[in-house]
């Protein structure tokens, strides 16, 4: 059994965070772990309030795991103190961490910061050179690179000017744009391009943390990088296609291992 960890907050509402992610490894049959770097009181209507774990204890989670299991993939999700992410990035290369996704969670779908803006320069001088890909959405690439983006052509400057600050891949999604989502894979040579037709749907919450999950957890299943891809966004498409109507607000995706099955996965 492959083992993945996950790397993120905790969303009590269970559509995004720890939650979709240990659901989509479950789902990919893989066994899932997770270090919790902070507690959100959160909902499908927005977020009400986080409390961090200290770096010590995020720390020691990570510790805990690497002295006993050997981990054949990790997602990074919200890690939102500079301390935070100085702990991650010193036990990861204590442990020669690898497959490394990282989701530069920024901003909740419902405009709440779960980074906070001074831990953004620590994000892309300590984490990001140790990732095997990073997977912003576009707000997330602008702030990372300073571009405005509008088209696939911008996606293609971010994805390069990202590419040089150290991941081994960039993984760029177009999501946030209105035409139907695009997102363009680059590996310092080529860009791979991705496209699906855009779901008619409000119930998208989560959809970041479920493909980086679905990312890590092909990797970890021995799939190179551009398949890793391939397969999670055949994922997120089934999983926004079956999203859930729970709550008021925006719900999350769906996640059943039959549905993998079905696509001749398992
Ligand atoms: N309506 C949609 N239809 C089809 N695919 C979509 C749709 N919305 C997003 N996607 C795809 O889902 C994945 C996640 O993209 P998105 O840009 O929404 O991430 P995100 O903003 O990081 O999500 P989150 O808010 O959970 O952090 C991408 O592969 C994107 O192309
Ligand atoms: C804990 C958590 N991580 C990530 C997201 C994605 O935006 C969220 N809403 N909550």
């Amino acid at each position: 059994m492959k083992k993945v960890l996950t790397i993120a907050g905790s969303d009590s509402s269970g559509g995004a965070g720890i939650q979709a992610d240990l659901k989509t490894m479950s789902a990919h049959g893989v066994f899932g772990m997770s270090v919790i770097t902070a507690v959100t009181a959160q909902n499908t209507q927005g977020v009400f309030g986080i409390q961090d774990i200290s770096p010590q204890m995020i720390a020691k989670q990570i510790q805990a795991i690497y002295e006993d299991i050997e981990v054949d993939a990790v997602k990074i999700g919200m890690v939102s103190q500079v301390d935070t992410i100085q702990a991650i990035a010193q036990q990861l290369l204590k442990y020669q961490a690898k497959n490394i996704v990282l989701d530069p969670v920024m901003v909740s779908k419902s405009g709440f910061h779960l980074l906070n803006p001074e831990a953004k320069n620590s994000l892309i001088n300590q984490l990001i050179p140790l990732v095997t890909v990073i997977t912003p959405n576009l707000p997330e690439a602008e702030v990372i690179t300073g571009l405005t983006i509008e088209s696939e052509k911008d996606m293609e400057e971010a994805a390069k000017a990202i590419f040089i600050m150290g991941p081994q891949y960039v993984l760029i999604k177009g999501g946030h744009l209105e035409s139907d989502p695009v997102d363009l894979l680059y590996d310092g040579k080529a860009i791979q391009r991705f496209s699906t037709k855009r779901i008619a749907t409000k119930n998208t919450h989560g959809t970041g943390c479920t493909l980086s999950s679905a990312i890590a957890s092909n990797l970890a299943l021995g799939f190179p990088i551009t398949e890793a891809v391939k397969l999670a966004k055949e994922y997120i498409t089934v999983a926004i296609e079956n999203a859930l109507s729970i709550g008021k607000g925006v719900g999350p995706t769906h996640h059943f291992y039959s549905l993998y099955q079905r696509a001749g996965l398992e």
